[in-house]
Order: C-alpha cells, then structure tokens, then sequence
C-alpha cells in the first residue's frame, strides 16, 4: 500500500480529496525561482546543474505541500541529446537550428546521447531522496509530434504551420523524425525511473493543431507505443498523457491509450469528461491558468465545478495548461485551500 494520496488516485482510486499539483509549478511566478534562475546563467544552465535543478524542484512543494513535484526541466532536452543545436533566447522562448530535410535528420545522433543527460537524471536521484515519502515524483517528456514540430520550425509557431506541412509535402521525413523520437522519449523515460520517478507525464501541447487525418498516425500512435515501451520495462510505473486540444477525441485516446492518467486542457467541459471518458483511467485537470490569476470568485466558482463533475471518479487537480509569470502566490495559495476543504 501507498501512502501517496497521489499515486492512490493514479491507480483508480477515488480519494475525498483528489490529490493537487500545478503543470509548470516550478516557474517564474515564485521569487525563489526568479533567485536561483539568475545565479544559474542561462535557462539550459539550469536544466543541466542537478543542485540547481533539484533546488526549484523542491520549491513549490516546501511552499503549497503539492502531492507530487514534477522534475524541473524541458521537453526540448531531448533533441539537444540528439545532438540537435537548442538555445533560449532570454524572453523569446526556445530556438533551434531547424530540420529542413531528411538529410538534416540523419546528421543528427542516431541514439540519445545519455552523457548529455546525466545531470538531469542526477537531478531526479537527488530530488527523490530529498521529498517526503508520500510526495510523488513525476518525470516527462514532449511526445513525438510537439516535439518535432519545433525541431522543425527551430521555434513556437501558431498552429505549428511548419511541421504540419511537411506531414503533407515530405510524410516519410517527418514519419522517420517521429519515429527517432518515439524511440528516444522511450529510452529517456525509462532512464528517469530508473532514477525514482514513479510517474510520468508525455507532453502533447499542440494536438489542436493536427486534422481528424493525420492525429492518429502523428499523435495518438505514437502516444500509445511510448506507454508501451515504458510499461514494458517498468510495469509499475504510472503514465499520464496530456494532448492539448484534443477535444472530444480525447474519447479514442483514453480507450485504447494503456495509460493511466489522461490530463484535460482547459476547454474540455468536465461535465463531458466524466461521464464520457473510459472510467478505467484517472482524469486530471483543468482550471483555466487565468482563472488562477484573476483568484476570487472566478476562481471559487471553477474549482468547485470541478470538483462536482469529478466526483464520481478518480481525480487529480491541476490546470489546464501550465501556471503563467504573473499569478500572484497567494491565489495559489487559496486554490490549495479550496481544493484541501
Ligand atoms: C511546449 C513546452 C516547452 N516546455 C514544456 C512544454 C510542454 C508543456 C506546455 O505545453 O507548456 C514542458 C516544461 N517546461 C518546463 C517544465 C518544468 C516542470 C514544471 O514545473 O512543470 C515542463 C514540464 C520548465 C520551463 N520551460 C521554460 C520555462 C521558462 C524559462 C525561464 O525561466 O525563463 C520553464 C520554467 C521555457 C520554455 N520551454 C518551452 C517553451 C515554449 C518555453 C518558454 C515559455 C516561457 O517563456 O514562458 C517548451
């Protein structure tokens, strides 16, 4: 038995209090972040000092008691281990040299180059040791299309337009880039439990952007062997997917995905959620990250709609999307309350 209120609720439990942690919970809106973020240079600096890395970790649960910490890194680690160039333009968000072709794929490293990633599974060892036993550790990943879509456009882009034409214009390109990563995201999930993640969490951030004939073969299949490929080695371990718009064909997905969780963005109604998607698997979600900056009513009012949709089954709480700079700590503080009451 578990005496994680997390994990209870990962493996199907319905807890009277769902368990609570924030999608990007360590981050610019704490002023301890901001502290060791400017001592520590750049921010794939930080990603890769495991004393730094495993410092704003810990941040947000030494401050809000979360049921899990999340490892403090970034889905874009991994083409850089694939020996891709990736920089962090201070206020622009993530550049990489960008893949124009086949040819620029096979330039890449065949395999992850685990060297590169020592410090970040180092981080996960020194995180594990330094939370409390009931305290869950998630590791992650970007899936294979949100990330291809920036190896591809070497930047964000709206409705990621870039990678998206090449699925029409170059399919067997951009199949074998999604294929490497499949591969990749596998190995480097199974490295991070290996070092004490109990949980992980596969990031598909722009499942919006892909049309009823390319989500299955780009997103939804290679989801569902990244699961494989991780239970296959580690059958205790949990998995969470969140595909951000993904709509009503979060339906497929939480059918056939073998995962344990499946995340809600914040347009999914819970109302529809609950009764609709396969009950075998926990929810978790989906207050909208500006309903946690407005604080107040707003906020009041969302959290226990929630919470009454969700109560019939097993339920994480979190945001939608990730926690924004400028949410003031006291709104998440009173989200903590109102979730715990
Ligand atoms: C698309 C994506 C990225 N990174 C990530 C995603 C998927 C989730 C999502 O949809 O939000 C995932 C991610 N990025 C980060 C985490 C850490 C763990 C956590 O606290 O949740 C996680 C899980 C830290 C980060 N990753 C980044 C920051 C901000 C960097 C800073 O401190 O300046 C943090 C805390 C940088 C980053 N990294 C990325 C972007 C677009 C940016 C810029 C965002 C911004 O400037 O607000 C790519």
């Amino acid at each position: 038995m578990t005496t994680s209120l997390f994990l209870r609720a990962l493996s199907g439990e319905k807890t009277a209090i769902p368990p609570l942690w924030l999608m990007r919970q360590a981050g610019r809106y704490l002023p301890e972040y901001r502290e060791v973020r400017a001592k520590a240079g750049g921010f794939l600096d930080l990603c890769y000092n495991p004393a730094f890395a495993t410092e704003v970790t810990l941040q947000p649960i030494r401050r809000f008691g979360f049921d899990a910490a999340i490892l403090f890194s970034d889905i874009l680690v991994v083409p850089h281990a694939l020996g891709q160039k990736v920089w962090f333009a201070e206020g622009e968000g993530p550049k990489l040299e960008a893949l124009a072709d086949a040819g620029d794929l096979a330039r890449l490293d065949e395999e992850l180059n685990l060297e590169r990633l020592a410090p970040v599974f180092e981080t996960v060892e020194r995180v594990r040791e330094a939370l409390p036993a009931e305290t869950a550790l998630i590791g992650f990943c970007g899936a294979p299309w949100t990330v291809a879509s920036y190896m591809l456009a070497g930047k964000g882009t709206p409705d990621q337009a870039p990678a998206r034409l090449v699925a029409y214009s170059d399919p067997v390109f951009l199949d074998r880039l999604i294929e490497r990563l499949v591969e990749a995201s596998i190995i480097y999930l199974n490295r991070q439990i290996d070092a004490g993640a109990q949980v992980v969490q596969v990031f598909e951030s722009f499942a919006s952007a892909l049309p009823p004939s390319l989500i299955e073969k780009l997103s939804f299949a290679p989801l569902r062997r990244i699961v494989a490929g991780v239970k296959a080695k580690h059958p205790q371990a949990k998995v969470i997917l969140f595909a951000r718009g993904a709509g009503p064909r979060l339906e497929g997905l939480a059918q056939c995905s073998g995962a344990d969780g499946i995340g809600l963005d914040w347009g999914v109604d819970p109302r529809w959620a609950a009764p609709t998607l396969n009950p075998e698997v926990t929810l978790q979600g989906n207050l909208d990250p500006l309903a946690l900056i407005a604080g107040g009513e707003a906020l009041r009012h969302d959290v226990a709609a929630i919470r009454e949709a969700m109560s019939e089954r097993a339920f994480i709480f979190n945001l939608g999307h990730g926690i924004q700079p400028q949410t003031p700590v006291a709104h998440v503080e009173q989200l903590v309350k109102l979730v715990r009451s």
